[in-house]
């Protein structure tokens, strides 16, 4: 018999601060969460610092906030991030205030009066609204509004951002400003799909919609979620937090039973996981990544999850040896989930946006070249390279692929992905010159990127 969970007040990652503390009662009024806030995304702004910083010292600060309150508020703090520009541009102003009050006219559909019935100016509640904050919100609107402001991203990306969407870029920028939906993998090791939404019921959990794999939890009003890290599924490995789009990406690896697949950048293990999952521990599969830190969590979700991954990690430091030099030219598949800006994430990640430099674009660039290399040299003559990223940039994608057909010098060739192992995907999907485009607008996931290659010479 499953056992309620104690603590369900957090969904997404980013929005949880109190995965490790016993649940308390909220015991802030609304207005003083807006209060709240507006004094986080204050420091934000100020102190140009990651949202999660913020959020963890402001709860610091205030222990005796509940549970509720701390997760209500990091969620008014996230949806003023995705609505920054915009909202700013209403308000004619970007402070934190001004942020929240836009945010809750544009992105929680408020109306002015009970706007100024949060803003009541008593104890612990933000001052009043001024006359003309009033006016803005009765009267303002986003018609003149250029698109990096009105689609809420940073300017000096919009060009690939229009490169990648095209006519469809309004409606994709839109959609990447949404809130990203709660989706959870099922791991089939342990138990069928059926079974886990039969487990997961009093949670509301429906089938994901392209996804054989995974199940939708509904989120609050709010974007409160359950706190599924402490859920008892969860805990017997049944389940891993992610979202339908990387799902796919695993299933468009197409890994066969028998093959021998590295997951080349497998971070915290998530697409090794699914791998080991939906092929029921059929691959000889290894993963490793550059960074052994971000590599350690997978050692307890593996022990959780009952999948059989072979992990290899690297010792730090420059003497650091290639773990996997005893594998060149033999690997059948290897799989990139390439380090990358992330802009197919915003939904989930809002803050990130805001913290992306042309610094980074570069850095991750030359990032995915390393890795598309390395893999180029792992793989055997007929095997293949799947090429992922979470990034919906052109750079990061089409042009990476490029980059290492070129380098090749023919040796690797560009093949078509295999949409087939997920019906009704191939008639959602962005097709590119060299893979397929996921997109929020498109297929309702994270903005993933997946190309296929192969070892010819
Ligand atoms: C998108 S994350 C991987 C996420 C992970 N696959 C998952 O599903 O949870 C990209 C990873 O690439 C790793 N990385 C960066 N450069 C690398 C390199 N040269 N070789 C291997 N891994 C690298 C980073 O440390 C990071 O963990």
């Amino acid at each position: 018999m499953r056992r309620k969970a104690e603590n369900r007040q957090c969904g997404a990652p980013t929005n949880c601060w109190t995965l490790t503390e016993a649940p308390r009662e909220p015991i802030l009024t609304p207005s003083a969460r807006i209060s709240a806030a507006i004094e986080i995304l204050d420091d934000i702004f100020a102190r140009r610092r990651p949202a999660a910083d913020a959020l963890k010292d402001w709860g610091l600060a205030h222990r005796f906030a509940g549970s509720g309150d701390r997760a209500a508020i990091a969620s008014f703090v996230y949806d003023g991030l995705r609505r920054r520009a915009s909202a700013a541009y209403l308000m004619g102003t970007e402070t934190g205030r001004a942020v929240i009050i836009g945010m809750l006219r544009l992105q929680r559909g408020l109306a002015e009066p009970t706007i100024a019935g949060l803003f009541d100016g008593g104890r612990f509640a933000p001052a009043p609204l001024t006359d003309d904050e009033r006016k803005r919100l009765i009267e303002g609107n986003l018609t003149e509004a250029p698109p990096e402001i009105a689609g809420d991203a940073p300017a000096f990306v919009l060009p690939s951002l229009a490169a990648a969407f095209g006519d469809d870029l309004m409606e994709e920028l839109r959609a990447l400003g949404r809130r990203a939906p709660l989706d959870i993998r099922i791991n089939t090791l342990k138990q069928s799909r059926e079974e886990a939404a039969a487990a997961l019921n009093d949670l509301g959990a429906e089938p994901t919609p392209l996804s054989p794999l995974g199940l939708r939890i509904p989120i609050g009003e709010d974007g409160r979620g359950p706190a599924l890290h402490v859920d008892p599924l969860f805990l017997e490995g049944g389940f891993e937090i992610q979202d339908e789009g990387s799902q796919l990406a695993s299933l468009l690896a197409s890994a066969r039973a028998g093959e021998t697949v590295v997951d080349l950048c497998a971070g915290g293990g998530g697409k090794s996981l699914a791998l080991a999952s939906l092929t029921g521990n059929g691959v000889r599969l290894i993963a490793t990544d550059a960074d052994p830190r971000r590599l350690a969590p997978i050692h307890e979700r593996l022990r959780r999850s009952g999948a059989e991954v072979e992990v290899r990690t690297p010792r730090t430091g420059k003497a650091r040896a290639d773990v996997l030099a005893d594998l060149d030219g033999t690997v059948d598949r290897v799989l990139i989930d390439a380090p990358c800006t992330g802009t197919g994430t915003w939904r989930r990640n809002p803050d990130a946006k805001w913290r992306l430099r042309p610094g980074s674009l570069a850095n991750r660039t030359g990032e995915q070249a390393e890795v598309l290399d390395r893999a180029a040299r792992l793989v055997r003559p007929g095997g293949t390279i799947v090429y992922v990223t979470c990034s919906v940039l052109p750079e990061e994608n089409d042009a990476a692929v490029d980059g290492l057909l070129t380098r090749s010098g023919g040796a690797i060739a560009s093949v078509a992905t295999d949409l087939t192992a997920v019906p009704g995907l191939s008639d959602k999907v962005r097709r590119t010159q060299r893979g397929v485009q996921m997109s929020p607008a498109l297929t309702g996931t994270d903005g993933f990127y997946v190309a296929t290659m192969t070892r010819i010479l």
